[in-house]
């Protein structure tokens, strides 16, 4: 199996690149992340100097004369209120670095992810669900952010206190350094397996996350067919038990997270009572002072905050590798259809106009599924093709050739001579118009929807598109016009309408190639002719290839192809076919006696 076959799941396995994947991201912002760094520490050295000032003023009042006493623990204080202020600007500058870069880096991503959406083609999309695209362009991103903003903080915050306080009570003491530092291995396996589990249960969840998104964005897309099968009841309950097994992970992760913080504090409170016990004792032998003693569990009192922030950094980190993980393998994802770009001399330059198409013995296989076998046809330019034939016979798999939707498996789809692979995809799509058969409309006017391939397209021209594709009495209809709102995918229009929006829209870009996927199946037959005699007569050149189902808009063709089980299997004009025992002679006379019958 290829890269581009493998599902994201697939790739989860392998995620031994994904912190190359991250540094790529880290690498541009690493002096600022440098600088985030560096403050953490400065702001935390400087937090570490109050008790040794607390120890200095402790052991002036006890051993100092008391008129130079109270000049040295005014110092003292004086000492600890300034430390206040860098204390402030370092904490400030930290968090400007750290979380400035992980809003940008997040920012980045959702961009770059958005790009890869994109440029992923049908292959990708005909195995991904909407949800799952959805849940990493939200939860994913969001985890990442965590990880480098306050997760990249706590780690550090963590990792120099430690040593720092260290290093002080053992210069100290080292002997009841040590012994404070005895459930240090406790604390350590503690992270490790915490750090562990929850990177565990976040991966499960984010997969599960993803199911559940595309398992509601399918449920309320198809609302209305689960009314119509009154499968209501089926479908709660089958989302009911998705949502208690993403509850029940989300419980389990709580477990984990939540138990890292009283595992740590644990260790250090064992820490402190052994400093207690041990350091009162050698307070009394006299082999430590009093202010030392103070200083020591002062330190060690400060020490919980570095260790619960390891705890944080560790839940953190491990979230946002699962996340990071996940995302790395969604990239990994490669487009089939790859486009060759614009070679340096042909930058800028406008694009060759497209003339005659030709299919070159083409095939196309879904596995083992055959869709063309063997398909050759010349197409010249301005000449209208009609496509017919019994369904699964291939059409739609022709049309999607033409814009190079779609490679073939086996020869080659022209145009003047050359390979559609070979153009660059912006210049040979931007000269194609194709309206497919399940038509998509935006969320949005009538006017924007048609406009969408065109945004810089006048208000005439977009009325001009819509009267061509027969739409101007449903507009007279609507006391908006062009600026109805179609709603969620159009639901507030008829099929016909969708339909012939959808044309307009393909329409409007005055296409050199015009490929019409059954556009007008759902239109009644006076309102295709009109569409279809608008077309013939349009003020531009051009190609167009439909595919119909009914005679009707086939006759005035300049060639009708039939395609049976992914062959051409009749070619020609419409008296030539009918004068023959054809398929098409067949359905022209099934359709008129159809015709005949609705009449009577
Ligand atoms: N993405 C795909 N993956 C697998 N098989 C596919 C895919 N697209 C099409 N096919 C198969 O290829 C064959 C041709 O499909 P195609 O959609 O081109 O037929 P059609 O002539 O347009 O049919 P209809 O008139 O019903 O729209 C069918 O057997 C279909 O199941």
């Amino acid at each position: 199996m290829g890269e581009a076959e493998k599902t994201p799941e697939e790739f989860q396995t392998n995620t031994g690149k994904w912190k190359a994947f991250l540094w790529s991201y880290l690498r541009r912002y690493r002096l600022r992340l440098a600088f985030g760094v560096a403050f953490v520490v400065a702001r935390d050295l400087i937090g570490y100097t109050i008790p040794l000032l607390i120890s200095i003023g402790i052991d002036t009042l006890a051993h100092s004369p008391r008129e130079t006493a109270s000049a040295g623990v005014a110092l003292v204080s004086l000492g600890i209120a300034a430390a206040a202020l860098p204390r402030f600007a370092f904490q400030t500058a930290a968090r400007l670095s750290l979380m400035s870069t992980s809003r940008n880096i997040e920012y980045e991503m959702r961009r770059d992810l958005m790009r890869h959406f994109f440029a992923l083609d049908a292959s990708f999309w005909s195995r991904t669900r909407v949800g799952d695209a959805m849940a990493h362009a939200v939860n994913d991103l969001n985890a990442v952010r965590m990880m480098v903003g306050p997760g990249a903080t706590a780690l550090f915050e963590g990792v120099t206190a430690l040593p720092v306080a260290l290093a002080v009570m053992g210069w100290v003491n080292w002997h009841l350094t040590l012994a404070a530092l005895l459930p240090l291995p406790f604390a350590f396996w503690a992270l490790l397996y915490a750090g562990r589990m929850i990177r565990h249960r976040f991966d499960a969840i984010q997969s599960l996350f993803s199911t559940m998104s595309a398992a509601v964005q399918q449920t309320v897309s198809g609302v209305r067919v689960v009314r119509a099968f009154v499968q209501e009841q089926n479908e709660t309950s089958r989302f009911d038990e998705m949502n208690r097994s993403y509850a029940k992970s989300n419980r389990e992760l709580a477990l984990y997270s939540s138990s890292l913080d009283p595992m740590l504090a644990f260790a250090t409170g064992l820490s402190v009572l052994i400093v207690l016990g041990y350091g009162g004792r050698l307070v009394l032998e006299g082999s430590l002072s009093v202010g030392d003693f103070v200083m020591f569990t002062t330190y060690m009192a400060l020490l919980s905050r570095p260790v619960s922030s390891l705890g944080r950094a560790v839940n953190l980190l491990q979230r946002g590798a699962a996340s990071v993980a996940r995302l790395h393998a969604l990239f990994a994802q490669r487009p089939k259809i790859v486009d060759p770009g614009v070679s340096g001399k042909d930058s800028g330059a406008a694009p060759v106009p497209l003339r005659e198409l030709q299919f070159d013995d083409v095939s196309v296989s879904f596995g083992k599924n055959v869709a063309l076998a063997g398909v050759s046809l010349r197409i010249p330019f301005g000449s209208t093709v009609a496509i017919l034939g019994p369904t699964g016979a291939g059409k739609t798999t022709l049309a999607r050739l033409i814009p190079r939707l779609l490679d073939p498996s086996s020869g080659c789809v022209r145009f003047d001579g050359r390979d559609v692979r070979d153009m660059p995809l912006e210049q040979l799509r931007s000269q194609i118009s194709l309206a497919s058969q399940e038509t998509y409309l935006f969320s949005a006017t009538l006017g924007e929807n048609i406009a969408m391939g065109a945004p810089s397209a006048s208000a005439s021209q977009i009325a001009e598109a819509a009267q061509m594709a027969g739409l101007e009495e449903d507009l007279r209809a609507f006391p908006l016009g062009l600026q109805t709102i179609v709603g969620e995918r159009g639901v507030m229009l008829s099929g016909g309408q969708k339909q012939r929006v959808a044309l307009a829209r393909a329409l409007l870009r005055r296409p050199r190639i015009l490929v019409l996927d059954d556009t007008l199946s759902r239109v009644d037959a006076v309102t295709a002719d009109f569409i279809l005699r608008q077309l013939r007569h349009a003020s531009w050149s051009q190609t167009t290839v439909f595919i119909a189902t009914r005679i009707a808009a086939a006759r005035h063709a300049d060639h009708i192809v039939i395609l049976s089980e992914g062959r051409v299997v009749e070619a020609g004009r419409h008296d030539e076919l009918l004068a023959s025992n054809s398929y098409y002679a067949r359905m022209a006379r099934l359709q008129n006696l159809e015709h005949e019958l609705a009449t009577l």
